[in-house]
């Protein structure tokens, strides 16, 4: 399948795939007094979507302060679109919930009216379905997502992980890995590109974590993902860049020309990548 029949989603202004990335910046309170602190202090940045990790948030089994914070985010970032993540420990994150529980609040936040995208991690047990179910139901896209902070998966399964998400009903496809050497941070690259170039129905976004990923974060776009998770402040993850670096370089970048591969582009013939069976 070819890039160009990759489906994007708009939100607002804002467009996930279509070749530019959207630098999305992430802010991570345990309250609500953090949380207003950390949005006032974005307004200088340039965030095309701000991500609340409420995993972090000290409250986070108790839903109706969740869904007023998502409410009162919502309200300070006026057209910026909110992503909510809730990042379990299994995959980096901070919370410790359930299966039912996480199902729950994902629910609640889908329904909440405050929450333009939200993610969830695909391997949640029988969770996701449901929750990306949910989620349409209240015209909420899904960011699909999966990490591995240890290790850097082979090529060929990075593009089957994403696959699996976009045939869960996924909107956009994400996964993040640790790379241990240069050559892992090579495989992340060649599975974008593999997954963009011949498998993609909606739009992945892929990072490489740590310092030797930051070529991902900077460049990813050019192998096709779609959006570079950048701080202002406090990173979400290890390796993420300074939020004005990423524009700083993601603009040398545009004037030089640089842009994603073409969708003529012929794709490379043996890549480690390719999975033949596939669903595209
Ligand atoms: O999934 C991601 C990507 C990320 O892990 C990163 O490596 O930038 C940061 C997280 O906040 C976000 O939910």
């Amino acid at each position: 399948m070819s890039s160009s029949t990759v489906r994007t989603v708009s939100i607002g202004d804002v467009t996930i795939g279509g070749g530019i990335p959207a630098v999305i910046v992430p802010v991570l309170g345990a309250s609500v007094a953090e949380l207003q602190e950390e949005v006032a202090g974005l307004g200088r940045h340039r965030a095309d979507v701000v991500e609340w990790r409420v995993d972090h948030f000290a409250t986070l089994t108790d839903t109706p302060a969740v869904v007023a914070t998502a409410h009162e985010l919502s309200r300070l970032l006026s057209a910026t679109p909110l992503l909510v993540t809730c990042r379990t420990s299994a995959e980096g994150g901070a919370a410790e919930l359930e299966p039912g529980a996480y199902r729950d609040l994902l629910a609640a936040l889908a329904a909440s009216g405050a929450v333009d995208l939200l993610d969830v991690e695909y391997l949640r047990g029988d969770v996701a379905g449901a929750v990306v179910e949910t989620a349409h139901r209240h015209a909420v896209p899904v960011i699909a997502s999966n990490h591995d902070f240890t290790a850097t998966p082979p090529a060929h399964e990075i593009v089957a992980r994403l696959c699996a998400m976009q045939d869960l009903g996924a909107d956009v496809a994400k996964m993040a890995v640790m790379p241990r050497n240069l050559a892992d941070v090579l495989a992340l690259l060649d599975a974008t590109r593999v997954m963009s170039e011949e498998h993609a129905r909606v739009p992945i976004v892929t990072m490489a974590m740590g310092p030797l990923g930051a070529v991902s974060r900077i460049a990813g776009h050019l192998f096709g993902s779609a959006a570079t998770f950048a701080a202002a402040g406090t990173a979400s993850a290890p390796g993420q860049l300074d939020v004005d670096d990423v524009r700083t370089v993601l603009e040398i970048l545009e004037r030089a020309g640089a842009r994603p591969v073409p969708d003529d582009a012929a794709p490379a013939p043996h890549s480690a990548a390719h999975v033949p069976d596939a669903g595209a």
